[in-house]
C-alpha cells in the first residue's frame, strides 16, 4: 500500500487563507464549516459542529460481544434491489454493442477528442472515432452508432453537403440519434444552419451557471454560480439562434450575460442537438456531457445515479512513531464518519489491520490504537498480513497461511468485527499478477471471496482500470483519492492545497465519483493522524457532489459490491493475463520474473486437422527451434489460451518453458507451442495478445471440405456415438437438434469458416505477425514450406529441410530421415486411411464454404497475406 509522494513546502499562512475562503465561498454545510482541520502540527485540535472535542483516554476494553458484520446489512442495503430491477443495469448490460461516434476534426489523437474519448471509456461505454473525410461510406452498414459528437463546432457548420446529407439521413434512419458538437476555442460568423451563428467571447468570465430547469438534467444539479476552476481556453457563445434552448449561461465579468451551451429539442427535424461553447475538460461540461449524451441518445447511453462508497483505511496499526493516530484522531474520525453517514448511507470506514505492529507507537499513539479497538464496532474491519509482509515473498504457502492465522487470531482476540469475505494485499502483491498460493491461502485461513487493486490491468491510465474473477475470488477496481501514505500535511501536498483541492472541486476524485457505479477508495492511516487529509477530502468531496450532482451515495459490504460490479460488467470476469515482466510495478511483485523473459515466440495455432502435428515437428528439427517442455497433464498440446488451463494461471503456462541454459540463450534460441485448437475460439486472440503481443501466429489453410472429414474420421475413430453411428453427409447436414450430433457437425464445420476467425486474429495481431501455411503444399512439398517459414520467421541460420525429410512410401507422407532404419513418421492417429469422402456431402460442403472462401481470398489479398494454392484454384 505504501506510495510515496515528494512533498513541497509551501508558505502555509496563504495557504490557509486560499483553502477556507474556497471552503467558504463554496457555501459548504454547517457541519463542515463547524469541522476544524488541524492546518498545521501546531494546531492540533479540533472542533466539531463548535466545540472542542478533548476526549480522555477510553479504556481499553474487550467487548466479546461484537458481531460480524451480518447479513442483516445486506438485506437494508439496497443495492441488490436496486440493481436488479433497475433499468439502468438493463441500459448498461444492452449498451454493449452500441456505440458512441466521434468525429474529429484534425486527427483522432488530437487531445480533445481523447478527453472525449477518455470521458466516454471512464463510463465505460463503447466508441469509435473517425476523422470524418468520406462519412457516407463510413456511415454505411456501421448501425450500432446511438450518438454522433462533433469535436469542433466549425467542422459541424462547415460540412460539405454530401458529408451533412450522410450524418442527418444517418440519424432519423438509425431513429433518434443525437448530435453533440464542442467548441474548442473557436467562432462561427457565417453558418449554413441557418438557426445557429455565434462569436468568440474572449476569457473575462465572472461565472457560469447552469439554466435550471433544462430537459438534459438528470445527472446533474444546479449548484449556483461556477466561480472556481473555469477553463482557461475562451469560451464560444451563441448569439443568434431560433428554436433552441439555452442551457448554460456564462456572466463576464462586466455584468453581461451569455449563452454557452444550447439545445436543440429536434421539434425541426426529428434531430436533438446539444452545442457546448467550451471543452470536456472543465468540470462542468464534462457533467453536463454525462446527461447530454444520455438525453441525446434516448436514455441508451443514461447510467443510474446510485454510487457506490468503500472507503478503505489501510494499516491502521502500521506506521513510524510519530505520524500515527492518537486517541483524538480516533474521536475526530468517527465525527468525520458521522459527517459523511449524512449523505451516504451506511457509510462505515473499513479498516485493515496489520496486528504485529499494535501498542507500538508512541505513547498518545498507542492510546489511538486502544481508541480503534474500544471503538471496533463504529467500523468494518478487514484483515490483512500480520507483519504486512508481502505475499509473494513467502518461502512457502504453509509461511503464508502461518501469517494469516495470526493475523486471525489477533482479531479474534481483540473482538474485531470482520467484514466476511474480504482483504486486501500489501502494495497489492499476489492480486495481480496473480500469484496463486495468496488466492489459495485467502479461500483457506479467511474464505477471502472480494479483493480489491489499482493494478489492473496496469495502474495507469486509472479510468481504464477493470475487476475480474479468479479462484472464485472477485477482484474489484480500486480507485486513487490522491492521498498516500505519505501525505501527511496539507502544506506538503504536492502541488499545495490547491491541487487537492481542484481535485475534489469538480476534479479527478469528483471525476472518479460521478464515473464509477462503485469506488473503492484506498486510504492510509496516516492521513486521518496529523492534519486529518482524508476527513477533509471525503467530507468535501461528497459535499461538492451533493450540490452538483443527484447521484445517491450508499455503502454496502464488498461482498455485495462484488456481485453487483459483475453483474454490471458481465464483460469483466474472465481475467487478462499480461507478461508481468513489460510493466514496473508487476515486476516488482511477481516472484518469477524469470519464467516470463522464457515465453514462446511462435505459435502454431491450429486449424485443428490442418497438419499442425506435422509442422510442430518439422520446427522442432531446427536447432534454434524449441518445442515446449512435453507435459502428461496437457498430453499432445499446451492449450493454455483455452478456458479451463487459461484459469490455472499465468505460472502454469510458464512451467512448458523452463529456463534455457545460458549458452543457448546466447545461440537465441526460440521457443515455441503448438495447440491447434486456438485457431476458432473467440477469445484466444485477444487472450495471446495480451501476453504475447510479439508473437509470430502460423495458422495452417487447407481446404476446408478436406479438414471437415478428416475431423469426422478422427471422431469415429475416438468411437464418438454420433460418428459411429451416422454417415458423414448425414452429420454435416442434419438439422436436428440431437446435441451430439450437433456438436460434432458444429466441430467438423465451424474451424473451416476460415475467413470468420482469420479476421479476429488480424484484430489483435498485425499481418507482419501472421503467417498463412498452405496445408496442401505442407504435405506435398514440405521442404519448400519449411524454407518460405524460416525467411518469414527471420531465421539466420536456414536449415535445409532436405536433409532431414523425405517421403516415405509406406506412410505416403513425408517423415524425418534417420541415419539408420526407418523413417520417423507420425503416429496411426494422423495420416490416417480412410474412404474417399461421397461425392454429395462434397458438393454441399464445397458450396457451403464458397462464400466464406471468396472472402478469405479478399482478406488474405488485402493484407498482403500468402493465399494457399488450393484457395486459388476455388475461387
Ligand atoms: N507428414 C505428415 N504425416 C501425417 N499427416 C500429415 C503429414 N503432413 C500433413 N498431414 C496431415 O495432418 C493431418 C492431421 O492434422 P493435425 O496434425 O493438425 O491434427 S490434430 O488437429 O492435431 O489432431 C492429417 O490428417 P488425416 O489424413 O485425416 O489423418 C494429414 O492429412
Amino acid at each position: 500500500m505504501t506510495k510515496t509522494c515528494s512533498p513541497h513546502r509551501l508558505i502555509i499562512s496563504g495557504l490557509v487563507l486560499s483553502y477556507i475562503s474556497l471552503t467558504v465561498f463554496l457555501a459548504i454545510t454547517n457541519d463542515i464549516n463547524a469541522y476544524k482541520w488541524k492546518l498545521n502540527d501546531d494546531n492540533n485540535y479540533w472542533i466539531v459542529n463548535g466545540s472542542i472535542l478533548r476526549q480522555t483516554s477510553p479504556k481499553y476494553r474487550y467487548n466479546h460481544r461484537l458481531p460480524l458484520i451480518s447479513d442483516g446489512i445486506a438485506r437494508k442495503n439496497p443495492l441488490q434491489l436496486l440493481l436488479l430491477s433497475s433499468s439502468d443495469s438493463r441500459k448498461q448490460r444492452s449498451t454493449k454493442k452500441v456505440k458512441i461516434l466521434i468525429i474529429s476534426r484534425r486527427n483522432k489523437l488530437n487531445s480533445f477528442a481523447k478527453g472525449i474519448a477518455t470521458a466516454i471509456e471512464a463510463n465505460k461505454l463503447d466508441y469509435s472515432i473517425t476523422v470524418g473525410d468520406n462519412l457516407p461510406q463510413y456511415l454505411l452498414n456501421r448501425r450500432h452508432f446511438k450518438l454522433i459528437i462533433f469535436d469542433s463546432l466549425k467542422y459541424y457548420v462547415n460540412l460539405s453537403q454530401r458529408n451533412k446529407l450522410a450524418v442527418t439521413t444517418y440519424c432519423k434512419e438509425q431513429k433518434r440519434v443525437g448530435i453533440l458538437v464542442f467548441a474548442n476555442n473557436e467562432s462561427v460568423h457565417h453558418t449554413n444552419i441557418p438557426i445557429l451563428s455565434s462569436n468568440q467571447f474572449l476569457p473575462d468570465v465572472a461565472s457560469v451557471r447552469i439554466k435550471s430547469p433544462n430537459p438534459i438534467l438528470r445527472l446533474t444539479r444546479d449548484g449556483g454560480n461556477v466561480t472556481h476552476n473555469l477553463p482557461n481556453r475562451p469560451w464560444t457563445v451563441f448569439n443568434n439562434y431560433t428554436h433552441m434552448q439555452p442551457i448554460l449561461y456564462i456572466n463576464s465579468k462586466n455584468g453581461q450575460q451569455y449563452v454557452g451551451g444550447l439545445l436543440d429539442d429536434g421539434k425541426d427535424d426529428n434531430i436533438k442537438r446539444v452545442f457546448f461553447g467550451n471543452c470536456i475538460d472543465f468540470w462542468l461540461i464534462r457533467l453536463l456531457f454525462l446527461d447530454a449524451i444520455a438525453y441525446l441518445s434516448n436514455g441508451v447511453f443514461q447510467r443510474q445515479l446510485s454510487r457506490w462508497l468503500q472507503v478503505d483505511v489501510d494499516d491502521v496499526f502500521v506506521g513510524k512513531k510519530g505520524i500515527r493516530m492518537t486517541d483524538e484522531d480516533v474521536n475526530a474520525m468517527l465525527k468525520g464518519q458521522e459527517m459523511i453517514r449524512k449523505n451516504v448511507d451506511n457509510f462505515k470506514f473499513m479498516l485493515g489491520f496489520s496486528g504485529h505492529y499494535f501498542m507500538k507507537g508512541l505513547p498518545t499513539e498507542n492510546r489511538g490504537d486502544i481508541a480503534l479497538i474500544s471503538n471496533a464496532s463504529k467500523f468494518w474491519w478487514f484483515c490483512h498480513m500480520w507483519k504486512h509482509t508481502k505475499p509473494h515473498l513467502f518461502q512457502t504457502t504453509e509461511l503464508l497461511i502461518a501469517d494469516m492465522e495470526r493475523s486471525r487470531n489477533f482479531a479474534t482476540r481483540s473482538n474485531l468485527p470482520i467484514v466476511p469475505g474480504y482483504s486486501v494485499s500489501p502494495h497489492h502483491s499476489g492480486i495481480y499478477p496473480a500469484y496463486e498460493p495468496l488466492y489459495n491461502a485467502w479461500k483457506r485461513v479467511w474464505n477471502i471471496t472480494v479483493t480489491t487493486t489499482e493494478e489492473y490491468h496496469h495502474l495507469n491510465p486509472a479510468h481504464k482500470r477493470k475487476g475480474f474473477i479468479h479462484k472464485n475470488i472477485q477482484v474489484l477496481p480500486r480507485q486513487t483519492c490522491g492521498l498516500f501514505t505519505k501525505t501527511l500535511h496539507f502544506k506538503t501536498y504536492p502541488g499545495g492545497i490547491k491541487r487537492l483541492n481542484q481535485s475534489i472541486f469538480g476534479g479527478e476524485l469528483f471525476r472518479t465519483l460521478t464515473d464509477n457505479i462503485i469506488c473503492i477508495f484506498m486510504t492510509h492511516m496516516p492521513n486521518y493522524a496529523n492534519d486529518r487529509m482524508a476527513i477533509y477530502t471525503f467530507v468535501h468531496a461528497i459535499d461538492f457532489l451533493k450540490r452538483w450532482t443527484n447521484i445517491k451515495l450508499s455503502s454496502a459490504p464488498p461482498s455485495e459490491l462484488g456481485q453487483s460490479y459483475f453483474r454490471l460488467y458481465p464483460d469483466e470476469k474472465d481475467p487478462l493475463w499480461l507478461n508481468p515482466c513489460t510493466d514496473k510495478r508487476h515486476k516488482a511483485i511477481w516472484p518469477f520474473v524469470q519464467g516470463c523473459k522464457q515465453l514462446p515466440s511462435m505459435i502454431i495455432v491450429g486449424p485443428q486437422k490442418t497438419g499442425t502435428t506435422a509442422l510442430s515437428l518439422y520446427l522442432s528439427l531446427h536447432p534454434k527451434f524449441k518445442p515446449n517442455k512435453a507435459s502428461k497433464r496437457t498430453f499432445e498440446e499446451v492449450q493454455f489460451f483455452n478456458d479451463n488451463n487459461y484459469r490455472k494461471g499465468l505460472k502454469w503456462y510458464m512451467e512448458f518453458f523452463p529456463p534455457i541454459e545460458s549458452s543457448l540463450v546466447e545461440q537465441s534460441i526460440r521457443y515455441f507451442e503448438k495447440s491447434a485448437t486456438y485457431y476458432d475460439r473467440a477469445l484466444i486472440p485477444k487472450r495471446m495478445n495480451a501476453l504475447l503481443p510479439d508473437v509470430d501466429v502460423i495458422i495452417i489453410l487447407s481446404d476446408p471440405v478436406k479438414r471437415a472429414y478428416s475431423w469426422y474420421q478422427h471422431m469415429k475413430n475416438h468411437s464418438h456415438p454420433a460418428a459411429l453411428n451416422y454417415s458423414f453427409y448425414d452429420v454435416i447436414t442434419n438439422k436436428k437438434q440431437d446435441r451430439l450430433i450437433k456438436q460434432l457437425q458444429d466441430r467438423c464445420i465451424r474451424p473451416g469458416k476460415y475467413v470468420i476467425h482469420l479476421e479476429r486474429w488480424l484484430d489483435y495481431y498485425h499481418p507482419s505477425h501472421v503467417i498463412i501455411v498452405d496445408g496442401k503444399q505442407l504435405i506435398d512439398d514440405p521442404i519448400q514450406v519449411m524454407a518460405d517459414l524460416q525467411i518469414k520467421l527471420k531465421v539466420n541460420d536456414i536449415l535445409d529441410y532436405s536433409m532431414k525429410l523425405q517421403f516415405d512410401q509406406r506412410k505416403g507422407y513425408y517423415c524425418v530421415k534417420r541415419e539408420r532404419g526407418r523413417n520417423k513418421c507420425l503416429g496411426r492417429s494422423k495420416g490416417r486411411k480412410y474412404p474417399p469422402m461421397d461425392k454429395d456431402s462434397e458438393m454441399y460442403l464445397r458450396n457451403f464454404y464458397r462464400p466464406y472462401n471468396i472472402k478469405l481470398k479478399e482478406v488474405l489479398e488485402s493484407r498482403s497475406l500468402a493465399i494457399p494454392t488450393w484457395l486459388k484454384e476455388q475461387t
